[in-house]
């Protein structure tokens, strides 16, 4: 199922961090010369930059909102953050109008 699709990424990036392979996202979550939370707030950071120009540039605004929607999931697999968790959150702040 298409809805599917979030769900399965985060397994795969709990595989990537739990069993890395050399692939971007395994090594970003890797603690080497800077820890790998670190590498994944830069990435964040970077992604933010890049969404507020592309918001502004009425431009690629879709690709540049998932590269920072990624990049979160990315810190919350890091800190062992399940995916259940985020479901849970946001029902939490369902406010039925
Ligand atoms: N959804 C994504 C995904 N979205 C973005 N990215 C990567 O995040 C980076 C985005 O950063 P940028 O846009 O800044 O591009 P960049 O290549 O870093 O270049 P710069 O802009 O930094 O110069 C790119 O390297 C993209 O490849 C992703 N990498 C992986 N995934 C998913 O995660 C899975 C595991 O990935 P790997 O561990 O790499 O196999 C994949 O199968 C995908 O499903």
């Amino acid at each position: 199922m298409k809805n599917d699709i979030l769900r399965e990424i985060y397994m795969v990036l709990e595989t990537r961090r739990d069993k890395p392979i050399d692939s971007y996202t395994s090594n970003l979550m890797k603690d080497d010369n800077k820890t790998g939370e670190d590498k994944i707030l830069e990435k964040i950071g970077e992604e933010a930059a890049e969404l507020i120009i592309a918001s502004k540039n009425d431009e690629h605004v879709l690709e540049e909102a998932v590269d920072l929607l990624f990049h979160t999931f990315l810190l919350l697999v890091y800190k062992g953050i399940k995916f259940d968790e985020i479901l849970d959150e946001f029902s939490k702040r369902r406010k039925p109008h």
